[in-house]
């Protein structure tokens, strides 16, 4: 059967954060790794979301990946497809949001794309074209310490303007105050004037309502979960789907051991870590081995968490502080350092799962894509949410047999995250 609708996301956290939110609103929906094997056996659903590690690639290897998954998805027979990026706008001005939004819009004719990152659960609000996170502007929230894209701008049409060819204008909240009408009006007249992507006011669960009605009518939208909760909400409303998402089977035990990997930097994994320590063994690596004697670094960690992991579950972490990580990326480079961390985190979760882990908890979006992309897991089920934006995944397809995953995106979820999430999988 027929999806309905398809999305690209640009990070496997985003993309299991959408998922969740798709599934909460009525959407039986699948998280793949990539395109899947034609051979692989997929679950009927109304809503599919490619996981990719786009973020922070070249510009041209970014649209190259998402025109690819856009065709596939065209071919489940998506109609509508939102291309899912950070709610926190995570990107250079060298890319990636423009130049895909762009890509994915010619594909399917052309026309203004509408454009919003809210997510008001979780305090990412857009007002005026400004992103405020927490109720904090972008360029003085946390984010503007990111080790990959730290954030500068609040001003989102500037942002967007400076990735793009194009013009890009803003629908602001007095337009989707109004109603689907008015706000598809602005849309059509920005269009008219040769407006190219239009970013979103949005700050409430009704402004998205409002947007995911008219991004509906349109082939193209790119947006964070708070534009996946408008589109969802829309097609329930429209009775194309029958809107009864059930997740309640996906969390049956798998058993095995359990453990977490961290590398994400963000506060809020910072603070976590910090509170995990208080019950769980907790291992910090050293981020300067790592780059100068990885692989003994890394065949130490997996030794300590050997010595550990069948009394309990283990936390093995790269993350640091702001001033630690850019004092590693001056002296070694943001790519090298980041890229260095990843491939040792990942080589760590798969020397783990060999060891009979089966529960593994993940922080940070590119760490995560790195581990998932290390275990060649095809896709996942979707199961209930641990904490807004991080569902329990359960694997499809999986080498090692069914295991349960928490891709946490760096800066979601509450202080206790790790054992909330672990409690949750058995
Ligand atoms: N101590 C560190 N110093 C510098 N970079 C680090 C350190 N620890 C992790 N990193 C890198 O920082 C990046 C964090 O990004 P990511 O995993 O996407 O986290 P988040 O979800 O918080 O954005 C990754 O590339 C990771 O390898
Ligand atoms: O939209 C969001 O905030 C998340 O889904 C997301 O993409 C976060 O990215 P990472 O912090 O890099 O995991």
């Amino acid at each position: 059967m027929a999806i309905s609708l398809g999305s690209i996301a640009d990070d496997y956290t985003g993309a299991s954060d959408l998922a969740n939110t798709l599934t909460k609103n009525g959407l039986r929906t699948v998280q793949t790794v990539g395109i899947p094997d034609p051979s692989l056996a997929l679950p009927e659903v109304d809503a599919m979301v490619v996981s990719l590690k786009i973020r922070s690639v070249p510009a041209s290897e970014a649209v190259t990946a998402a025109t690819e998954a856009e065709r596939w998805l065209r071919q489940q027979g998506a109609a509508h497809v939102l291309y899912k990026i950070c709610s926190t706008f995570d990107s250079t001005d060298a890319g990636n949001i423009g130049p895909v939004t762009a890509a994915l819009s010619e594909a399917a004719g052309g026309g203004a794309v509408l454009v919003t990152p809210a997510f008001p659960e979780t305090g990412r609000t857009v007002y005026l074209g400004h992103l405020f996170v927490g109720g904090q502007p972008l360029n003085e929230s946390p984010l503007k310490d990111h080790p990959l894209n730290p954030m500068h701008d609040a001003n989102l049409v500037r942002v967007l303007a400076r990735q793009s060819r194009g013009a890009v204008g803003l629908i602001d909240l007095a337009a989707i105050a109004a109603g689907p009408a008015a706000a598809k009006a602005k849309l059509d007249a920005l269009g008219r004037t040769g407006v190219t992507m239009a970013i979103a006011d949005a700050i409430c669960e009704r402004d998205l309502e409002t947007l995911g009605e008219i991004a509906l009518e349109t082939p193209v939208s790119t947006g964070a979960s708070g534009l996946g909760l408008g589109l969802a909400r829309a097609l329930v409303r429209s009775g194309r789907i029958s809107g009864s998402a059930a997740g309640e089977n996906i969390i049956r035990p798998v058993g095995g051991l359990s453990a977490i990997i961290a590398g994400s930097c963000s506060k809020a994994t910072l603070r976590q870590l910090d509170v995990a320590e208080r019950s769980m063994p907790v291992l910090r690596l050293d981020p300067e081995r790592l780059l100068t004697a990885g692989p003994d670094e890394i065949a130490a960690a997996i030794s300590w968490a050997g010595d550990r992991i069948s009394a309990g579950p283990v936390v093995v972490a790269a993350s640091a502080a702001p001033e630690s990580v850019s004092r590693l990326q001056s002296q070694y480079g943001r790519e090298t350092s980041g890229h260095a961390i990843e491939t040792a985190t990942s080589i760590i979760a798969a020397e783990l799962v060999e060891k009979g882990v089966r529960r593994l908890v993940v922080a940070g979006g590119e760490t995560s894509g790195a581990a998932v992309d290390k275990l060649a897991i095809p896709a996942f089920l979707i199961g209930p949410e641990i904490a807004a934006g991080v569902p329990v995944l359960r694997t499809i397809g999986n080498r090692q047999g069914d295991m349960l995953l928490a891709l946490k995106s760096g800066n979601f979820g509450g202080d206790d995250f790790f054992a909330a999430a672990l409690a949750m999988m058995r």
